[in-house]
């Protein structure tokens, strides 16, 4: 977008002058207040709006270029509340465009139920109206109609704000597995900034009267907003939630304190407990049991009632240092739980060492923030020491968000 201007024929500007590289194959996230413009800029890529002023140039070429009808088809589009047709069966919404286009009923059916499988919805509602599936099914069943002709772009505007809390969460999952899967270019627009954090590779603060505030990586508007206005709209504990952007890969983890349930008095003496104030006993299958102080086992045999709960274990190198520290945080003992992707152990660590971790993934991202810049694709700030810095965008730190 080149210094796109959008003045409605009332005399509101909606966007003014915003200038944004959306790059392909990513999420562009378009985030900010009521009314600043996100739905006029969206609707101005696929001109269902057309621009007062400026060019949208798309892979290099003047949108104004090619016939309307040629653009849309190359750009699906979802909307709140799906926006689907009620007298339509799942699978016939999902296959409207390849019937459009020209593909026969059994073609385009075929490809609406493997969409439908690669949306998460059960082939059994393929034959339902949308009437009778629920607001997060027909949201599923919203963007699996716009992948229906495999276009190269998405187009999204708040596809997810009218369902509850929890499905939106699956929803974001969701379309973060499947952009894995896809690679899609999709510029997707909410005023949920918690949202635009987790789906973007970038994302775009808009201020009212449609101009761009900020247009950064998630890890990068959570370290360095450019004003007040972004810092305001980011809300608290910008400083926690940067660290879901750190991998957990890197956390030094000791296996001393951690005992086998039948260990013998000699065993556990024998220990280097690294300054741990007791003891993980795990089960013979390696599975964290709890937490044991040196009298619950110097009484012989483990009594499960007897020891601390180990609280919520993190996956070390897939979850991100966010979840470790929540752990430890919520540990009785100050110290988190490792376990492997089958959810046995792999070792114990400290508050400390996770701080100490922060403290080196912190400066490792501000060194090669400040060596690289913002890069567009996201690829900048990869840190140097094992950890993940801000602006990898690794699946593992995505995975944790
Ligand atoms: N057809 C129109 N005619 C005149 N003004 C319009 C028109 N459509 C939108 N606007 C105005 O343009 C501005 C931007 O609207 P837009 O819908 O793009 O914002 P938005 O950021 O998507 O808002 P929301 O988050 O509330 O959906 C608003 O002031 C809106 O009132």
């Amino acid at each position: 977008m080149d210094a796109v201007t959008k003045r409605y024929p009332d005399g509101t500007v909606a966007v003014d002058r915003l200038s944004l590289d959306i790059p392909d194959g990513a999420i562009t996230v378009l985030v900010g207040p009521s009314g600043c413009g996100k739905t006029t800029t969206l609707r101005m890529i696929n001109r269902m709006v057309e621009p007062s002023e400026g060019r949208i140039l798309i892979d290099g070429v003047d949108s104004r270029q090619q016939p309307v009808n040629t653009l849309r088809r190359s750009m699906g589009y979802v909307i709140q509340n799906a926006g689907l047709f009620q007298h339509r069966t799942i699978v016939d919404n999902i296959a409207t465009v390849p019937r459009l286009l020209g593909w026969n009923k059994a073609k385009a059916r075929d490809r609406a139920r493997e969409l439908m499988e690669r949306v998460g919805l059960d082939a059994s509602l393929a034959e339902r109206y949308p009437y009778q599936l629920s607001g997060g099914q027909q949201q599923r069943v919203g963007v699996a109609r716009a992948l229906a002709a495999d276009p190269p772009v998405l187009l999204m505007d708040e596809p997810f704000s009218a369902v509850d809390p929890v499905v939106r969460k699956g929803l974001q999952d969701e379309l973060l597995r499947i952009q894995d899967e896809l690679g899609k270019t999709i510029v997707f627009v909410t005023h949920d900034i918690d949202e635009a954090v987790k789906l973007g590779t970038m994302v775009a603060v808009l201020r009212t009267g449609g101009r761009l505030a900020q247009y950064a990586p998630p890890a990068e508007l959570l370290s360095d907003p450019a004003d007040a206005f972004v810092e305001d709209f980011l809300g608290a504990d910008r400083g926690i939630r940067r660290l879901s952007f750190f991998s957990s890969a890197g956390l030094d983890l000791l296996t001393g304190p951690v005992v086998p349930a039948g260990a013998t008095a000699e065993e556990i003496a024998a220990r280097d407990t690294g300054g741990a104030p007791r003891l993980l006993v795990t089960d013979p299958e390696g599975r964290p049991l709890g937490w044991a102080g040196p009298d619950t086992l110097a009484a012989g045999p483990v009594d499960a009632a007897r020891l601390l709960s180990y609280g919520r274990p993190f996956v070390a190198g897939r979850d991100s240092l966010r979840a470790a520290l929540d752990c430890a945080v919520l540990s009785p003992t100050g110290w988190a739980v490792a376990v492997d992707d089958t959810g046995r152990v792999t070792g114990v660590v400290s508050q400390q060492a996770i701080g100490d971790a922060i403290r080196t993934a912190h400066a490792a991202g501000a060194k090669t923030e400040g060596a690289t810049g913002a890069e567009p694709d996201g690829t900048a700030g990869a840190g140097t020491d094992g950890m993940s810095g801000p602006g990898t965008d690794g699946t593992a730190a995505k995975a944790a968000r």
